[in-house]
């Protein structure tokens, strides 16, 4: 639909943009991305017509855009101004049938049932009926920008071309207008060309983009792509980080903020804050990133407190997570600090271990419950889904160092294959089946770690610090095993 070939632009002896190739097809969100002065605004207005390229071409549905008389092509494609460019005194309704000038046939323009029906429609879709009989220049930027596209939707464009459209709008107004303009691809299969410098927006909305660097592109794919495969830090010059989205495929980009003074501790070293017979309360000033699967603070957090609450076996309770943050509350613990575990074990018998390296330091503490003992490789066979009480194996590990999320999750193997063999060790039996346990039906783990210090990129059992992980869980598990059996055969 949109073919760029080999435009360069120069002001002066300044060269703008050099040899920029892109294609856009019918239906497609596209994204320009680069730093400030990159060469975005300079290419929008080339594509646009408003400014002429003296090299290369842009070609629209096949034909040249300089072949274009000014009112077709403002039927071909809609430009949305920019929020700071001062609006006219116009009414929202006015505003919006200006663009139908394209659609006037005669020179004294007559105001048809298709004119008015083509605005009302616009209205509807962008749904500012409310604002109608507003002047343009009393409205906030985010009614603004939808007056804007009410505009070039009657227009009948079927291309928009936006520049940077979700500047100055509050969060919610910029999801308003760019799920608006999705729906607006789908249902009426506009093509949309945008400017972003928000590359998260670009990455949740574009199919496709263009990156740009000192007037020359650097690439054109899928956000994922690029952001993936380009060295963005250097493009940006900015220490910036990728993750993946927590619910939909897609990459978001955040950056790393210096620590502030009161943000910087001096102790990262967990302390034991209280051990009882009901509770084991950890705490540390350095929040710890966390990888989890307890009942409180699962999947990844920053916490500080990590907590063991102590429950009779025949503990049972319809919502415990509910139950554990009330009782968090009750001791003033903030469980949006906090990881929390229950077991019926006795706390009194939580192993402690700590390696103290030239790298990095590891401390581990286990609790051991195995009345709920399970072999994995038999449990399909012999249990039906039933409730479960909790007698169980928690392993808390915690890392002064800087783990990836590959190494938060080796580390979790390695932990959990240490346990499986402590077992093993141990003869700990699954009740049902009469073979060797690998852990319990309701165990837990969380590796901890301050995110500072030495990097790790891998934790399995090929590295020092998985070697050490397997060694203390081990170790851990076994002594907290023996310390259970001790414990229950006194009670016979
Ligand atoms: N009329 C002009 N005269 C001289 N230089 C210009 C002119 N217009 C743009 N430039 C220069 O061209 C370069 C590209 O500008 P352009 O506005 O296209 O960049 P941009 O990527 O849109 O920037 P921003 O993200 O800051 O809006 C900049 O270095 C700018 O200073």
């Amino acid at each position: 639909m949109i073919d760029v070939k080999n435009i360069s632009y120069k002001i002066g002896s300044k060269t703008i943009l050099e040899n920029i190739n892109l294609s856009v097809s019918k239906g497609e969100f596209f994204g320009i991305l680069g730093p400030n002065g990159s060469g975005k605004t300079t290419l929008l207005k080339l594509i646009s017509g408003g400014q002429a390229a003296k090299e290369g071409e842009v070609i629209i549905d096949g034909r040249n855009i300089r072949m274009y008389q000014t009112k077709e092509l403002a039927k071909k494609l809609a430009v949305l101004p920019q929020l700071n460019d001062a609006p006219f005194s116009f009414t929202v309704y006015d505003a919006i049938k200006l663009g139908r000038y394209a659609h006037q046939r005669t020179l004294l323009p007559a105001w048809s049932k298709e004119d008015e029906d083509s605005v009302q429609e616009a209205i509807r879709l962008t749904k500012i009926e409310r604002l109608k009989d507003r002047f343009l220049d009393e409205l906030s930027g985010g009614e603004r920008q939808l007056v804007y596209l009410a505009r070039a939707l009657v227009q009948e464009a079927e291309i928009l071309l936006l520049d940077e459209p979700t500047n100055h709008l509050d969060i919610s107004h910029q999801i308003n207008l760019l799920e608006l303009l999705k729906e607006l691809i789908e249902e009426k299969n506009l093509t949309v060309i945008s400017i972003f410098h928000d590359l998260n927006l670009a990455s949740l909305y574009c199919d496709k983009v263009l990156l740009l660097k000192d007037g020359k592109e650097v690439n054109t794919d899928t956000p994922r792509n690029l952001f993936i495969n380009e060295k963005l830090e250097e493009i940006y010059d900015a220490d910036l980080q990728m993750m993946e989205h927590p619910a939909v495929p897609k990459a978001l980009i955040t950056f790393n903020p210096s620590e502030k003074k009161n943000e910087q501790y001096d102790d990262s070293s967990i302390k034991v804050e209280e051990h009882s017979k009901e509770w084991i309360v950890l705490h540390t000033d350095r929040p710890y990133k966390s990888l989890s699967s307890a009942i409180i603070g699962s999947g990844f957090s920053w916490s500080t407190h990590f907590v063991t609450r102590f429950v009779d076996k025949n503990y049972y309770c319809d919502n415990p997570t509910e139950d554990m943050i009330d009782t968090l509350a009750g001791k003033g613990i903030d469980k949006n600090k906090t990881i929390g575990m229950m077991t019926a074990a006795c706390l009194e018998d939580a192993v402690f271990k700590q390696f103290k390296g030239n790298e990095f330091q590891l401390t581990v503490m286990v609790t051991a419950g195995v009345s709920n003992a399970v072999d994995i490789s038999q449990a399909f066979h012999y249990y039906k889904e039933e409730i479960t009480y909790p007698g169980t194996i928690n392993t808390w590990i915690f890392i002064e160092g800087h783990l990836t999320e590959a190494a938060f999750m080796q580390a979790a193997m390695t932990a959990t294959e240490a346990k499986a063999k402590a077992l093993h060790i141990e003869e700990v039996r699954d009740p049902r089946s009469g073979t060797v346990a690998t852990g319990t039906s309701t165990d837990s783990i969380v590796i901890a770690a301050t995110q500072t210090g030495l990097h790790f990129k891998y934790a399995g059992t090929i590295t020092n610090i998985g070697k050490s992980i397997g060694m203390l869980v081990y170790e851990a598990t076994v002594e907290a095993i023996q310390k259970n059996k001790k414990r229950l055969a006194s009670l016979k």
